[in-house]
């Protein structure tokens, strides 16, 4: 997968913090218009590869290309106007706002006008408010929240909150979105919710990298993945076969025999 159909490709990326090496080297790709699954144990790296594609973080060496692009030296606005969005592994909503308004704030990218003509009240200013109230209630029809536009996104379910912060996502136009354990705190039937709305973002011509420790919804929605340990590529491709993989089934539930000399002790 090294040719046009990757949107996303790492190369030999590493992240040290002092001596921690987040990542120590890790090489993936992302095909253009897919689902893709980031997977491994806790601490594996997966939330720092997050935050080095949208650049929160640079990388300590190794590239990071969207769309042949090298993002690796950007700032975070650069990289969200190349059309590369993400979500939180903690619900990050403004309180105070409502649903609607906290779409809006995900539609800057679009208004097109200064903060002068906006703190004016320009006509230019008022006609662009009303663009983006309008295509932040779109959003929130396509992730099936219009009815809940008006509420204080406290008063939100947790599966709710999570869906306005996919509508804020969106609210850039992305390309990319990247979703940090969208499903975290959910029950089954929210998670299989989330799982569904992946696949019609996806359908609509978006690609999606996605945060998961939950395998059953890897295994239904995710395309392909890729699977790190200890910052490093452990497996990538097919879901299933990624996860019956059996450095990957060691990297989760650890050797056989140390699995049978627990149950013995028990
Ligand atoms: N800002 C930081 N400073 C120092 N160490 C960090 C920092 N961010 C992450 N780490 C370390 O890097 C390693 C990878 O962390 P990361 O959060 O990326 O893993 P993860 O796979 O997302 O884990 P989880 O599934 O538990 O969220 C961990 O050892 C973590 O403690």
């Amino acid at each position: 997968m090294h040719d046009g159909a990757s949107i996303l490709v790492l190369d030999d990326l590493v992240k040290r913090f002092g001596g921690v090496a987040a990542v120590g080297g890790l090489t993936a790709h992302v095909r253009r218009g897919s689902v893709h699954g980031l997977i491994g144990p806790n601490g594996a790296g997966k939330t720092t590869v997050i935050n080095l594609i949208t650049g929160l973080f640079h990388p300590t060496s190794g590239s990071i290309r969207f769309e042949g692009a090298a993002l690796e030296a950007m700032a975070p606005q650069d990289i969200a106007a190349r059309g590369v969005t993400r979500t939180y592994q903690n619900v990050r909503l403004f309180s105070g706002m409502t649903a609607l308004e906290q779409v809006m704030t995900g539609c800057w990218l679009r208004r097109g006008v200064s903060l002068w003509a906006s703190f004016l009240g320009l006509p230019a200013a008022s006609a662009a408010w009303r663009a983006s109230r309008d295509h932040a209630m779109h959003l929130l029809e396509r992730v099936g929240m219009a009815h809940r536009a008006d509420e204080l996104a406290e008063t939100l379910s947790y599966g709710e909150q999570r869906r306005i912060e996919i509508a804020r996502a969106l609210g850039s136009d992305p390309k990319l979105l990247l979703l940090d354990e969208p499903t975290a705190g959910m029950n089954a039937a929210e998670a299989d919710a989330v799982g569904r709305l992946v696949h019609e973002l996806r359908d609509a011509g978006l690609t999606i990298l996605m945060v998961e420790h939950n395998m059953s919804l890897v295994t239904a929605f995710c395309d392909s993945c890729t699977v790190m340990n200890f910052g490093r590529l452990l497996a990538e491709g097919d879901p299933r076969a990624c996860i019956a993989d059996p450095a990957v089934q060691e990297a989760y539930f650890g050797r056989k025999h140390d699995a049978d000399r627990i149950q013995a002790l028990r």
